[in-house]
């Protein structure tokens, strides 16, 4: 399993949320975030104004995926997060060892 952790234009959210969706992703946590890039944070077009400042708002999504899914939910939040212009963000993605339901104290792959 994988970490799977995009941070990507807040606008952009609910088509990637879809995106995953439609390939059976079933849990996200999402956070509001602030950060920058190579840009610096110093300018940047956020819903078509420049903006002056060090840190920009972001989306930061989390999934823990399925090894043999992570190839493909990264294809899913690429096409659904690009705009093409500065800021559309990045992907990273980490090993988890383990995750585990508490309802059902379900593990690995089963609880994801
Ligand atoms: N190396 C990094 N470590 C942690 N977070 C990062 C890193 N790089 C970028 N981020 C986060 O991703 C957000 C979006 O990054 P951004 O798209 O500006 O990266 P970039 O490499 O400058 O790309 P671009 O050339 O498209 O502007 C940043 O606001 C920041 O929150």
């Amino acid at each position: 399993m994988k970490l799977v952790t995009a941070v990507i234009k807040p606008f952009k959210l609910d088509e990637v949320r879809e995106a995953l969706g439609e390939i059976g992703v079933t849990g996200l946590t999402v956070t509001e975030v602030k950060g920058f890039g190579r840009q610096k944070g110093h300018t940047e077009l956020y819903r078509g104004a420049e903006y002056v400042v060090d840190f920009l708002p972001k989306v930061k999504i989390e999934a823990v995926i399925d090894d043999k899914q992570v190839d493909q939910a990264v294809d899913a939040i690429i096409k659904a997060a690009r705009t093409g212009k500065i800021g559309d963000g990045k992907i990273f993605v980490r090993d988890v060892e383990q995750v585990i339901r508490i309802r059902t104290g379900e593990t690995g792959p089963d609880a994801v």
